[in-house]
């Protein structure tokens, strides 16, 4: 699998992907999704006058009103997809990879204010999502088959700390037929801050 920092991942067959057009606003979706997450950070740390909150409100309604003009299906959908630098979406902080290879995934990832839960800690909910994204790449890299998360369990061992680049690492631990045993961690230093196994089923072929 060929991959870099936030460049999306390219050059693997299983992926099934179509080729991106070069027309559809491709090259600036990238630069719009890391706009939408410093805006949502900057956000939920803003006590925004009155004023700034009724044009935002105004702006945002008539983007919403363009967008529902270019609704496209699934097939068709950009945002999201493995190949795109930083998938183009906002859901998942942007992952920068440091090693990855066939049966391992590591590197860095930080969350910004708007996974804030509490005392400046991540939100709980938001680690198994990050978990997910890491193992299923695991899962789905080296040539395999795909496959879909079937358990995801997650131990949280420490606060995970909002605004500090975190460590990951990702691993294939075991294949058993179509289960296929993953293990990822994420520290702060030299903290464990989480740590989860994923168990994830080879479909079967025709099985979406
Ligand atoms: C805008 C945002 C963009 C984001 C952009 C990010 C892009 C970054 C992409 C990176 C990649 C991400 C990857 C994520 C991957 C998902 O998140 S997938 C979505 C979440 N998962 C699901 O929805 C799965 C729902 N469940 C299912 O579809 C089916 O239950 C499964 C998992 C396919 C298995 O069903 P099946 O094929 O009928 O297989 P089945 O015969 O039941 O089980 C096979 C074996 O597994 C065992 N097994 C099955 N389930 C379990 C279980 N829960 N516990 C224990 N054993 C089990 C069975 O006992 C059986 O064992 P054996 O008898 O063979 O020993």
């Amino acid at each position: 699998m060929a991959e870099t920092s936030d460049q999306g991942v390219t050059g693997d067959p299983h992926w099934n992907l179509t080729p991106l057009p070069a027309d559809r606003g491709a090259p600036d979706l990238p630069r719009l999704a890391e706009a939408l997450r410093e805006f949502n950070d900057l956000m939920t740390g803003a006590v925004a006058p009155p004023d700034l909150v009724k044009e935002m409100l105004r702006q945002v309604e008539a983007f919403n009103s363009e967008l529902r003009a270019h609704q496209v299906p699934e097939r068709d959908q950009i945002i999201g997809r493995i190949d795109v630098p930083g998938r183009a979406q906002g859901l998942i902080p942007v992952v920068h990879t440091d090693s990855s290879g066939p049966d391992h995934l590591h590197g860095r990832v930080r969350f910004g204010r708007y996974y804030l839960g509490r005392n400046g800690a991540v939100y709980g909910g938001a680690i198994p999502l990050l978990f997910d994204s890491l193992l299923g790449r695991v899962s789905n890299g080296g040539g395999r088959l795909p496959s879909r998360t079937a358990y995801l369990h997650v131990d949280y061992r420490s606060i995970t700390p909002i605004g500090t680049d975190l460590r990951f690492e990702a691993r294939f631990v075991r294949e058993e037929g179509r289960k296929r045993f993953i293990e990822g961690a994420l520290y702060n230093g030299d903290t464990l801050c989480a740590e989860a196994e994923g168990l994830f089923i080879t479909l079967r072929p025709g099985q979406a």
